[in-house]
């Protein structure tokens, strides 16, 4: 293992207004842009939110960083072309919406050297950041690091969720250290890079247009409770003065939809004291503190809400990041695990360790599935006939985390998500065995307990 990554310290607390600094007085006092600022550095602000946004919702650091960004050789079209991202879904041309049932089993590692830029790949999405409204869903499987390279994403933020293999993230702000049931969240224009400290590496982002993921509101649940801010993990500043020759940096800048590149001679992770609420996160999910139903009946999903995106209209998100953690279950007279339905919403699923309660059997770790606005889904037939042939006793849903990303948008999917070799053509067959039941003799069950 890396010794400089060691026991990383963090600051706690979500959406906090930090301060850090890794050399002492390196931060100005009193003053945002100096005349001069401590150690010779420069001044420079990331606004996350527009400048007028209201102060709750404002979001924007200030760095104070060896040289500044804008220290760079023009910004060319990376050649060759990722073609495999798609950020624009506006239009049927690159994507195509189905309400058929999907599901697509873990995408293997490739053998050829691959980066998490390079093994980035789009399944699905809606919306386009050139109208700053959507989401895209991505999977990367990645065997290396990105070395001299730095990626920033101006069309949206990054929710990522390892499945398999550590993530180590050199960030402007600092490093985080992300292993599989943690996220990270690297907001719109943030560089960072990440390393692959044990090889293989496979995982799920949720890429968002609209605006940074908030808490949800708890309502009646109170002031405590799913997640806390305080477990929100936000790195110290951190930096490194490598010199990278004549032009042996390269910035990877994602916009519109496309991926460019600049070269520079020097680390960009060169902020040596910054200040602000505008930064990386990381969160474990096991620290998710889950309510559910006590007495009778399912808890709808919105219970494991752990971030949300609100869109404008009230109670409508443009996207949920929803969990499905280990809890008990202890509801009477109730088909506990997840009802048959139909949602307004889309939901794409999947599954980093553990089995998910629906589908015992069918739904493995790092596999995914996508069931679209209306698109009837629940429970597979086994579950279902093991569920109600079982006296129900407390039980506990073994160590598991499953994940949702729900969306009010209507994801269209990519072609190569809908010709991959994971995609499983039987999936429908999983239901397809669900028999009647009906019998107009039995006798309809009163509440018993
Ligand atoms: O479809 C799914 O498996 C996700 C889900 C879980 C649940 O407990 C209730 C509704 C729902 O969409
Ligand atoms: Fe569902």
């Amino acid at each position: 293992m890396k010794k400089e990554f060691e026991e990383l310290e963090y600051q706690n607390g979500f959406g906090n207004h930090c301060v850090t600094e890794a050399l002492k007085g390196a931060l100005p006092v009193k003053q945002n842009s100096p005349l001069k600022c401590p150690y010779g550095l420069y001044a420079e602000q990331i606004s996350g939110t527009a400048f007028t946004v209201p102060r709750k919702l404002n979001q924007r650091s200030w760095l104070y960083r060896i040289k500044p960004s804008v220290t760079h050789e023009p910004f060319h079209p990376r050649d060759p072309a990722h073609k495999r991202l798609v950020s624009d879904f506006t239009g049927s041309g690159v994507a195509s919406v189905t309400p058929t049932q999907l599901r697509w089993k873990p995408p293997p590692i490739p053998e050829a050297r691959t980066n998490f830029i390079d093994g980035l790949f789009t399944v699905c999405g809606a919306g386009s950041p050139f109208l700053r409204h959507g989401f895209a869903v991505h999977m990367y499987i990645a065997n290396a690091s990105m070395e001299g390279h730095a990626f920033a994403n101006a069309d949206g933020d990054f929710l990522i969720v390892p499945q398999q293999g550590r993530l180590w993230i050199k960030t402007e702000m600092g490093r985080l250290q992300v292993k599989p049931g943690e996220i990270v969240v690297l907001q719109l224009g943030i560089r960072f890079a990440v390393e692959l400290p044990d090889g293989p590496s496979r995982g799920y982002v949720l890429e968002v247009f609209d605006g940074h993921f908030q808490l949800p509101d708890l309502g009646p649940i109170g002031a405590n409770g799913l997640a806390n801010p305080r477990d929100f993990l936000t790195p110290t500043a951190w930096f490194e003065e490598t010199s990278w020759g004549h032009s042996g940096f390269t910035i990877i800048h994602k916009f519109g939809g496309g991926l460019f590149e600049a070269k520079q001679d020097f680390s960009p992770f060169n902020v040596v004291a910054w200040h602000g609420n505008y930064a990386p996160y990381k969160y474990d999910l096991r620290k998710f503190c889950p309510y559910n139903t006590v007495l009778f009946d399912h808890a709808d999903p919105s219970i494991n809400t752990v971030l949300t995106v609100p869109s404008e209209r009230p109670g409508v998100a443009v996207v949920d990041f929803v969990v499905f953690p280990p809890r008990w279950l202890v509801a009477e007279h109730t088909f506990r695990p997840p009802y048959f339905h139909r949602n307004c919403m889309s939901e794409y699923m999947g599954l980093i360790y553990g089995m998910y309660e629906g589908k015992a059997d069918t739904f493995v770790p790092g596999g995914a599935s996508l069931h679209n606005c209306m698109t009837p889904h629940g429970v597979d037939t086994a579950t279902y006939e093991r569920t109600i042939s079982e006296e129900p006793k407390p039980s506990k849903i073994p160590d598991a985390l499953a994940f949702m990303f729900e969306s009010s948008l209507i994801p269209r999917v990519t072609p190569w998500a809908l010709s991959s070799p994971q995609l499983d053509p039987d999936y429908y067959k999983c239901w397809i065995g669900l028999r009647s039941h009906f019998d107009r003799q039995q006798i309809p069950c009163e509440e018993k307990d």
